[in-house]
């Protein structure tokens, strides 16, 4: 693990050689959300081909950079792209960005994605704050030795999502009139998408949705003691009963569609950041 913490550290050194700003909330832009950064005001894009120790970023929808700047006046750190296990990154190396954005001075971590929603009730567009998750990747970035600077051996994972900072989120949906759900997230593997039989035992294990991102990030954040935030775009509906064909390109398109919730949300948190 000292050999992660030097990575850290040397990642975010490479950083701030392009910008001195500190960022305080660090945000994951997931599926069909990279425009969100866009609208960063000031911004320094740093690719993460330009950055030691990162992997390309190879999934259909993600940019693969790292943006700097201002959000409302608040100072962000945003990934534009993150790094997914189905890409065959090891969970550790799914999370790094978690430390390296802490490194950098966040403080508060808002990380968003496309899910398929188990829930009956869900319709494609919604979205869903996340109020736990179901680790079904069989995979965690903390196995190895535990590097005691960056977190403790055996994190609590009890509230591994913000209450106060989601309550901002959903009152955004609230002022803003449109459904958001909270709900359990079932972090799978991928890349494939899930079997009828897959989706009906998801179903009966209490999940409301499924995606193949988020949990390795928010068990860093957890490590890492940042209160993080998570939203879902539901981009496909999954009822074992009537389900149809899904692809990436409809998820991508369905997340795009649907980006003015979510971007509505975050905007709800990092105002309650102050
Ligand atoms: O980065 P996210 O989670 O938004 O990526 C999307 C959703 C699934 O994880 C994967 C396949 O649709 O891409
Ligand atoms: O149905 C899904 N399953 C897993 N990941 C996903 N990402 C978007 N939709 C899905």
């Amino acid at each position: 693990m000292q050999g992660l913490r030097q990575q850290i550290e040397e990642v975010a050194a490479a950083v701030r050689q392009r910008t001195d700003l500190a960022p305080r909330v660090g945000i994951i832009l997931g599926s069909g959300l990279g425009g969100l950064a866009d609208e960063i005001e000031g911004a320094t894009a740093i690719p993460y081909g330009e950055l030691p120790h990162l992997p390309q970023s190879t999934a259909v929808g993600h940019a693969g950079r790292l943006v700097l700047g201002e959000l409302d006046g608040m100072p962000v750190v945003a990934m534009q792209g993150r790094f997914h296990l189905y890409e065959g990154r090891s969970a550790s190396q799914s999370a790094m960005m978690v430390y390296v954005m802490k490194a950098l001075g966040v403080r508060t971590l808002v990380v968003t994605n496309a899910a398929g929603g188990i829930n009956p009730q869900y319709r494609v567009g919604d979205p869903m704050l996340l109020d736990d998750h179901i680790n079904l990747m069989f995979r965690n970035p903390l196995v190895g030795v535990n590097d005691d600077e960056l977190g403790p051996r055996f994190p609590d994972m009890s509230a591994p999502y913000d209450v106060r900072l989601g309550e901002a989120a959903l009152a955004a949906a609230r002022r803003e009139n449109f459904v958001c759900h909270r709900g359990v997230y079932a972090g799978m593997l991928g890349p494939t998408y899930e079997t009828r039989a897959e989706y009906r035992m998801l179903r009966r294990l209490g999940a409301d949705a499924a995606g193949m991102s988020t949990v390795p990030e928010a068990i860093a954040a957890q490590h890492a003691a940042l209160p993080c935030v998570a939203i879902s775009t539901i981009t496909n509906e999954c009822s074992p009963d009537k389900l149809g064909e899904t692809s990436g390109d409809e998820v991508v398109h369905a997340a795009d569609a649907a980006s003015g919730k979510v971007r509505a949300m975050v905007r709800a948190v990092l105002a309650a950041v102050g």
